[in-house]
């Protein structure tokens, strides 16, 4: 019989615990030992996960590893074949470098997608009404203390930039509240994907919307696609929510549009640089502020672990990925 394939695993399951188990069967768990970036690389030199063929990745697992980047990856056993990835964004990841090293990458699509959803629905909601400005005041004993009438969503044009699964899942959300949903991708969507969604050029997203909500990846060609220029071309009083990466936006520009009221109000799930929070943000009351809780919840948490553990079954039994990251498809 041949034996088990070997999985490096960075990061822990934390939810999924019976179907990691049930990979018992096809593969051998290794865990790394090095409680930093240094130790790692001493650790993958030594020999220690000689003959691993595939590994588990976290978010939280840079700590220890850092940016798996050429540095990193060409230190990796050249037996890697398949980095499977507990997350959608995979920013820290540089997929050209994996490639180079004939490591196939995957990530979390879909199953992301309605938890971040309600999360960017929830921040709209609170951006345009104030709530962050009502929660502050009442827990200061103030009751409503000044706090300025908001906005309804019903009527307003919310552009995505960036309408995938997320941006289509919110799509869905803000139906209900009759928005007029505007996008712009890269390039235009089948109508089944746009789904009455209208296709707008980057400009026209940034002239037209009263809410922009931020739903794309970030890479190097969306590093701060949002500062100070874009924010001169928006709507005076626009709002602005983001649960995609903090970097996609300029935070320095994104305090100074809300300082000279610009940009009304906004919701962030996401920062330049977790956890540290812009002071100027912090400063502000009617900005909603979450610490990256798209997917905090029992049930997607689980359902993104069991999808990267059918990536890694998938990789082992047939040499394929389930999901591999769109740098890769097709190779
Ligand atoms: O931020 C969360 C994710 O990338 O899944």
């Amino acid at each position: 019989m041949a034996s088990n394939k070997k999985i490096l695993l960075l990061g822990k399951i934390d939810h999924a615990h019976s179907q990691w188990s049930s990979l018992d069967d096809i593969a051998e768990t290794i865990v790394p030992k090095a409680r930093d970036r240094a130790e790692f690389i001493e650790e993958c030199k030594s020999g220690a996960f000689d003959d691993v063929f595939c590994a588990y990745r976290t978010l939280a697992s840079e700590a220890i590893t850092g940016r798996i980047d050429e540095e990193l990856v060409s230190v990796l056993p050249k037996s890697l074949k398949f980095l499977c990835h507990n997350g959608s964004g995979y920013d820290q990841i540089d997929p050209e470098a994996c490639t180079r090293h004939d490591i196939r990458v995957s990530n979390v699509p879909t199953a992301v997608d309605d938890a971040t959803a309600d999360v960017n629905l929830f921040l709209i909601i609170g951006a345009l009404r104030n709530f962050n400005q009502g929660m502050v005041q009442l827990r200061e004993g103030n009751w409503l203390n000044g706090v300025p009438l908001g906005h309804d969503p019903e009527g307003k044009t919310l552009g995505v930039l960036g309408l995938g699964g997320i941006g289509r899942a919110l799509k869905k959300r803000t139906d209900a509240f009759d928005m007029k949903v505007i996008y712009h991708n890269r390039k235009r969507l089948s109508p089944d994907l746009e789904n009455g969604a209208e296709y707008v050029s980057f400009g026209d997203l940034l002239s037209k919307s009263d809410v922009i909500s931020l739903n794309l990846p970030l890479n190097s060609a969306t590093r701060h696609i949002i500062s100070t220029q874009e924010f001169a071309k928006m709507k005076d009083g626009v709002v602005i929510v983001n649960t995609a990466r903090g970097a996609v936006m300029d935070e320095d520009a994104l305090v100074q549009a809300l300082a000279s009221g610009k940009v009304r109000s906004c919701g962030l799930d996401v920062f330049e640089e977790e956890p540290k929070v812009h002071p100027g943000l912090l400063s502000n009351p009617s900005v909603m502020l979450i610490p990256h809780m798209g997917t905090h919840t029992y049930e997607t948490r689980t359902a993104m672990e069991c999808w990267v553990i059918d990536n890694l079954r998938s990789a082992i039994s047939m040499g394929k990925l389930k999901s591999p990251i769109p740098e890769q498809t097709g190779m």
